[in-house]
């Protein structure tokens, strides 16, 4: 099995905060999933989608899977991301992050080349970004039984396993004001991130 390779987007919440599908937003009339896949096709040599609407994605080439255990959140999407990649680690972005940080993605995979990890995520103080992470295959069961046992929490599961942590200063370094891992969850995530890309446009 080949070590890296394969990259999944989450596409299957419901977007209770956003109030509108987030798997279809469109950023400049671009669909922003469509904007992450161009930029993960050139790292990546399989994408998957993991969608609760696999109708909507008939005319895509990427493979495109939905939840097997259904209704528990990121944690049902990891694992069935896991199941259907087909590399050792599995690099996992959610559908609703704008900025994808091509430097950080080959730091991380440098980090955990050739070492036993379940996975490699960062840390902020208490927080743990769960998503611009990789996640080992060897812990398909170990999600699987978390689920099972009910349990929803990705930073639970980290705390059981091999996780290697990336420490908020070093990420810092390769993107200062934290945008790689900013995520859309409200409209006013969303218009605060237009408005930023306005500011960059404009200089
Ligand atoms: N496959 C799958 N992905 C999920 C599920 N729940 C959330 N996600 C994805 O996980 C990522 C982060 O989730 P959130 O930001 O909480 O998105 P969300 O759950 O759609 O939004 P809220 O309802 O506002 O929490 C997004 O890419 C979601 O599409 C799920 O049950 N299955
Ligand atoms: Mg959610």
């Amino acid at each position: 099995m080949k070590e890296f390779g394969s990259a999944v987007i989450l596409a299957g919440g419901k977007s209770s905060r956003m109030k509108f599908d987030k798997q279809f937003l469109e950023i400049g009339k671009i669909r922003l999933i469509d904007n992450i896949i161009n930029q993960l096709k050139w790292e990546f040599e399989e994408i998957i989608i993991v969608t609760n609407k696999p109708e909507y994605y008939l005319e895509f080439s990427q493979k495109v899977v939905s939840d097997e255990i259904k209704q528990k959140g990121p944690l049902s999407g990891i694992h069935i991301g896991l199941k259907e990649s087909s590399s050792k680690y599995v690099y996992f972005v959610a559908c609703d992050m704008p900025i994808i940080n091509i430097n950080y993605v080959k730091y991380m995979k440098y980090k955990i080349k050739d070492k036993n990890v379940s996975a490699c995520v960062t840390k902020s103080s208490d927080w743990v970004e769960p998503f611009n992470a990789f996640y080992s295959r060897d812990i398909i069961n170990d999600v699987e039984n978390h689920l099972l046992e009910g349990k929803r929490s990705v930073f639970s599961l980290l705390k059981k396993l091999n996780t290697f942590y990336i420490e908020e200063r070093c990420a810092r370094k390769f993107s200062p004001n934290w945008d790689m891992f900013f995520n859309l969850n409200t409209k006013e995530d969303l218009i605060n991130y237009l408005k930023l890309i306005g500011n960059e446009l404009n200089g």
